[in-house]
């Protein structure tokens, strides 16, 4: 079973409202969720924002990941506002200092992301953000990576899931039993 939107339909209208369908991007077939319109309305992100922030606090996060890169702008002021640190996942060859991989597939290609594994803690247990769930490939990835670095995990949040790619079957084995918070089901 669905578990019911963390958030009221008043607070989905006006996020929904604020999400923009961009035919055949990047590639032909794919029909883009653009943010940013979102993203430029104060109240709306403000709002997204608290949102995000009382998931990680009612699940007993102590970290917040964010995925490059539109993660990141949903999960750092999360973090902030929850009073959590946040910690990066990037993209392959863009973090500094030792690093764990993990490759995986997406809506619209493949790719590999990194962490910092010296940024977690074997006592944390960690919340991860994302703006999109699709296939599920990246938030797996990130998942798999949190618990090479030796933590756990406190749930997964994504603003919106495209119901149609079955992402949360893919990522079900994955949470084992962690909690997937969906703001938005499209
Ligand atoms: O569930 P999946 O099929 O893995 O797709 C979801 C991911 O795809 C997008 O990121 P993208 O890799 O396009 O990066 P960006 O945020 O840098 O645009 C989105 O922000 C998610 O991270
Ligand atoms: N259709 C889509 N729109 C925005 N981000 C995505 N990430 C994967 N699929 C996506």
């Amino acid at each position: 079973m669905t578990a019911a939107a963390p958030v009221s339909q008043e607070l989905q209208s006006r996020l929904l409202g604020r999400i923009r369908d961009v035919p055949d991007h990047p590639k032909p077939g794919v029909t883009f969720k653009d943010i940013t319109p979102l993203l430029a309305d104060p109240a709306a992100f403000g709002a997204l924002t608290d949102t995000l922030a009382e998931l990680c606090l009612r699940h007993g996060a102590t970290k917040v990941v964010g995925l490059e890169a539109r993660g990141f702008i949903l999960a750092a002021p999360a973090a902030v506002r929850a009073g959590l640190g946040f910690v990066p996942v990037r993209k392959a060859g863009k973090l500094p200092g030792a690093t764990l991989g993990q490759a995986y597939d997406l809506e619209y290609g493949s790719a590999e992301i990194e962490i910092h594994a010296e940024d977690l803690d074997p006592g944390d247990r960690v919340m991860v953000i994302d703006d999109v769930l699709a296939t599920g490939g990246t938030a797996e990835a990130s998942l798999s990576l949190i618990r090479r670095a030796g933590a756990g995990v406190a749930g997964v949040a994504v603003l919106m899931e495209l119901s149609f790619l079955d992402g949360r079957q893919r990522l079900e084995r994955s949470l084992s039993g962690a909690p997937l918070e969906v703001l938005l089901t499209l």
